[in-house]
């Protein structure tokens, strides 16, 4: 049975004794067969979320439903849902292929073939035990398990972090060829935005326990543009405007703003393109500094 929608409700998560609120009350679903990019600066919140949709961790209050079903202690949903995260969940001096033995007898349906695969163009040593690894190697040895289990609902959380240049190109082809051969939900958090815009069908942002953007790649992508050209030009051409952010370089500038463009003509000098996404999150997290 293919997974519809993975939905948090009303999810609250408080720390010491209530005095530190990480999660404010959390509204997001998250829908069958699409890569959602998870955002937001550190300590906003991403990896407590993702911990609680996994069942590894318990919210203060609100709930994860997984097909209308609620996950928490509930095995048939938890089996659907994988969670790749920095904390290792292997024996540490076991030797990697046998603990990719023991994930193979865990789940029916586990990729053994592009397991091997994986192994080989990554080039990971097998053999070697977990703890012997180089960090980038830990990582690695995750990532193939990840994309190995046959669950409809997979986290990533930060799954580059150690990997060097060429690996992260590796991992990131691989995982629109799996996505490709077998579409399912991804849900990754990264700090290395540009790596991965153009492969999110969509984006979820945390800043300061709250979402504070959700929705398609395509619509922010037609939504959010930088405006450059002399600062006078530009000030008058952007005034009215939602402007998120501003970045000046002598008497030139750049306002970024979110929202249909005027219907007025472009002045000559200035020029209007779309905004990358990195720019975009990094300019909403400015924003809402000191909210
Ligand atoms: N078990 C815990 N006990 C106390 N505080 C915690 C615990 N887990 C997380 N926190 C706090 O919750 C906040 C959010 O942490 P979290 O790891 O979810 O952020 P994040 O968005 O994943 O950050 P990063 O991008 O740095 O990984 C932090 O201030 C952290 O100290």
């Amino acid at each position: 049975m293919t997974m519809d929608k993975l939905e948090i409700k009303n999810l609250n998560r408080n720390f010491k004794f209530g005095k530190q609120k990480v999660l404010k009350n959390i509204n997001v679903s998250f829908l069958s067969n699409k890569i959602y990019g998870l955002f937001g600066e550190n300590g906003a919140g991403k990896s407590t979320l993702m911990s609680i949709i996994a069942d590894y961790n318990f919210p203060t209050s609100g709930e994860v439903l997984l097909d209308g079903e609620n996950v928490h202690d509930n095995d048939n949903a938890l089996s659907k849902i994988y969670y790749m995260n920095q904390n290792n969940m292997y024996p540490k001096n076991e030797k990697v292929a046998k603990t990719f033995k023991f994930v193979q007898s865990m789940y029916e349906g586990y990729d053994v073939n592009l397991q091997n695969k994986l192994v080989k163009e990554f080039q990971l040593n097998t053999k070697s035990r977990f703890n012997k690894l180089s960090t980038g190697y830990k990582s690695i040895m995750k990532i193939i398990i990840a994309l190995c289990v046959p669950c409809e609902f997979i986290m990533l959380d930060e799954p580059t972090l150690g990997l060097d240049a060429r690996n992260r190109d590796i991992f990131y082809r691989e995982l629109i060829e799996s996505y490709t051969d077998h579409p399912r939900t991804f849900v990754i958090s990264t700090h290395i935005i540009e790596e991965i815009d153009k492969l999110v069908s969509d984006v979820v942002m945390i800043n300061n326990g709250k979402i504070i953007l959700n929705d398609s790649a395509d619509n922010i992508r037609s939504k959010a543009y930088s405006i450059n050209g002399p600062a006078d030009l530009v000030d008058e051409y952007v005034h009215g405007l939602d402007i998120i952010g501003k970045e000046s370089l002598g008497q030139y500038e750049t306002g970024h703003i979110m929202g249909r463009l005027p219907e007025k003509e472009i002045p000559s000098g200035v020029e209007v393109n779309k905004m990358e996404l990195q720019k975009l999150i990094v300019n909403l997290m400015d924003r809402s500094e000191g909210d």
